[in-house]
C-alpha cells in the first residue's frame, strides 16, 4: 500500500497545561519485558486473533505533539531509542497484529515529511498520515475523519472498530489489543485501566488541601482504548470546544456525548505513556532487556572451540540469558531469523567468512532493519604469544567488515581470549569473556564495533 499523505486542516499544538501525568505505575507483576517485543518469532495470539477478528479493525495514533514535558528540541515520538525512532517501536507492535488492517498515524505539519520518511524506512506499510490539530482531541478527530470522504482524498475503507492508542506507549501487548477490540464491539467502547499509585487529591484556589478522593474507587485510565467507529466518529462529532482543547479523555467523550459507558479492562504495568526525558531511558532500557534475553553461540566443531562454548553458555545463564549452541549455522535460516545475538568462536580468522555469510542471509531477508543484530567473534588463540602482525590482521580485518555491516543495523565485536595452560588464569580468562560478552550484547554499544578486546 502506497502511503498516503493527507493534508488535513492543523493548527499548532499548544501545549497543554494538563497536570502532569503521574509516574509510571509499579508493577504488580514482573515487568517482562520478553512479550513486548517482536524481536524474532511470530506470536501464536496472531492466529488466534485472526479467527475471532472477522470484522476491520483500524488504529488511530495521536502523534502530533510536541513533547514540552521532556524538554527536548525533538517531539518524544521522534527520538532515537537504539537509533530508531520510538514511534517506529509502537507502530510496529500494531504492525504485526494481522487483523489491523489500517494504522492512521497523527502527526504536526512539520512532521508529516519525516513520519513518512520513518515509514518508507521502516516498511510500516499499513501506515497512513494524516495532519493534527493543535491537541490531542483534535488531532484524534483528524485521524478519525481519514476513514470519511474527503476533498481531494480518497476516504479509507471504514472500520468496524477502531483502536485509539498513545504514539509514545511503545509496549502494548496483542493479547490486550484483542480483548480491547472485542469488547468495544460488544459494549461500544472499552479502555486499559492500571490501580492508582498516588492518591487523587483537591486543591482550594489558595493551594490547600480540598480534599481527597478514597484511592480504592478510582482506576488510572491508560490507552489503547477500542471504540465503535460510529460510536466515537459521532461524539467527536458533538465535542464541545472546551472537551476538544482541554479535554484528556475518549472514554469521556463517548459517555458525554454518545451515551457509551466504556468497558473496562485491566491492563499490565507496561502500559505507561513516555512523558518525561527519562522516560525515554527507560523504554531503552526494556528495549535492551528484551533484546538481550537470548543469544546462539556458533562454535565450529574443534574440541577446544566446543568446550569454551559450553563454558560461556553456563556464564550467560547467570546473565539471565538463554543460550544455544551449535557447531555452525548452515542450513539453519530460522534460527538466525529468531535470534539478534551471535557469538562465534573460532581459532582462525578464517571463520569470519561465516560471518560474511551469516550477514549475508541477514541482508537479504532484513533481519536487522527493526532492531540491531549483534555478532561478538571470539578469537581463541592456542598460542600464549599470539603473533602481532597475526593479531593485527585480525584486528584489520574487524574493523573493516564492522563498519560494512554497521550500514545494515549489525554490530560486529571482537574478543581475543588466551588459552592460557594455567588454569587460574584461563578460568579468569573464560569469566572475563563472558562479562565482555554479556555487556556487548546489553549495551549494544555501536562505538565499540570493529574493536579486538582482550578478555
Ligand atoms: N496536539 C496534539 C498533542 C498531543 N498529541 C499526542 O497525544 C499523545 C499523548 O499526549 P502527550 O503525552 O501529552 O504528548 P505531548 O502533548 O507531546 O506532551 P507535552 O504535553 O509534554 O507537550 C502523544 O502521542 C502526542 O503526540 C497529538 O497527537 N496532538
Ligand atoms: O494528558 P496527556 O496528553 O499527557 O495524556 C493523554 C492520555 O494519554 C491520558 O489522558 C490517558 O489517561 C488516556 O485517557
Amino acid at each position: 500500500m502506497t502511503l498516503a499523505l493527507r493534508r488535513i486542516n492543523h493548527r499548532r499544538h499548544v501545549g497543554r497545561k494538563e497536570e502532569m501525568q503521574g509516574e509510571k505505575t509499579t508493577s504488580d507483576r514482573p515487568n517482562d519485558p520478553g512479550h513486548l517485543l517482536h524481536t524474532g518469532a511470530r506470536h501464536s495470539d496472531e492466529k488466534m486473533g485472526q479467527s475471532v477478528v472477522d470484522f476491520p479493525v483500524a488504529v488511530v495514533l495521536p502523534a502530533g505533539g510536541c513533547g514540552e514535558r521532556t524538554g527536548l528540541g525533538t517531539p518524544k515520538q521522534f527520538c532515537s531509542l537504539l537509533r530508531r525512532p520510538l514511534i517506529s517501536y509502537t507502530i510496529d507492535t500494531f504492525h504485526r497484529v494481522s487483523w489491523i488492517e489500517t494504522i492512521v498515524v497523527v502527526v504536526a505539519k512539520e512532521s508529516l515529511d519525516l513520519m513518512l520518511h520513518i515509514a518508507q524506512k521502516f516498511h510500516h506499510t499499513k501506515v497512513i498520515v494524516v495532519e493534527g490539530g493543535s491537541t490531542r482531541h483534535r488531532s484524534i478527530f483528524k485521524g478519525l475523519q481519514a476513514f470519511c470522504a474527503r476533498a481531494g482524498a480518497p476516504p479509507l475503507p471504514r472500520p468496524e472498530v477502531v483502536i485509539i492508542h498513545d504514539a509514545v506507549r511503545p509496549f502494548v501487548e496483542e493479547e490486550l489489543l484483542l480483548q480491547l477490540t472485542l469488547a468495544a464491539r460488544e459494549q461500544g467502547a472499552s479502555g486499559a485501566t492500571r490501580p492508582l499509585v498516588s492518591t487523587v487529591i483537591a486543591a482550594t484556589s489558595e493551594g490547600y488541601l480540598d480534599h481527597s478522593l478514597e484511592r480504592a474507587k478510582y482506576r488510572a485510565s491508560e490507552m489503547p482504548q477500542g471504540f465503535l467507529y460510529d460510536i466515537i466518529y459521532q461524539a467527536y462529532q458533538r465535542c464541545s470546544e472546551f472537551d476538544f482543547e482541554f479535554g484528556t479523555e475518549c472514554l469521556h467523550l463517548a459517555l458525554r456525548y454518545s451515551g457509551t459507558n466504556a468497558r473496562l479492562l485491566n491492563g499490565p504495568p507496561t502500559l505507561w505513556k513516555v512523558t518525561y526525558k527519562r522516560d525515554l531511558a527507560a523504554a531503552e532500557s526494556i528495549i535492551k532487556d528484551t533484546l538481550s534475553m537470548s543469544a546462539c553461540i556458533i562454535s565450529g566443531a574443534l574440541g577446544e572451540t566446543a568446550e569454551l562454548a559450553s563454558r560461556l553458555q553456563e556464564n550467560l545463564a547467570a546473565h539471565s540469558m538463554t543460550v544455544d549452541v551449535f557447531p555452525c549455522v548452515k542450513g539453519k535460516n530460522e534460527l538466525l531469523m529468531k535470534t539478534r545475538n551471535f557469538i562465534q568462536i573460532s581459532e582462525t580468522a578464517a571463520s569470519l567468512c561465516e560471518t560474511r555469510e551469516m550477514v549475508k542471509i541477514f541482508e537479504e531477508a532484513s533481519h536487522a532493519l527493526l532492531y540491531p543484530v549483534v555478532i561478538v567473534w571470539v578469537h581463541l588463540s592456542m598460542s600464549e604469544e599470539p603473533c602481532p602482525t597475526e593479531k593485527g590482521a585480525e584486528l584489520t580485518t574487524i574493523m573493516d567488515i564492522s563498519t560494512t555491516f554497521r550500514k545494515t543495523n549489525i554490530l560486529l565485536y571482537g574478543i581475543q581470549v588466551i588459552h592460557s595452560k594455567v588454569p587460574e588464569l584461563w578460568e579468569r580468562s573464560v569469566e572475563r569473556l563472558s562479562q565482555i560478552t554479556a555487556a556487548l550484547v546489553r549495551d549494544r554499544n555501536p562505538a565499540l564495533t570493529g574493536q579486538l578486546l582482550q578478555a
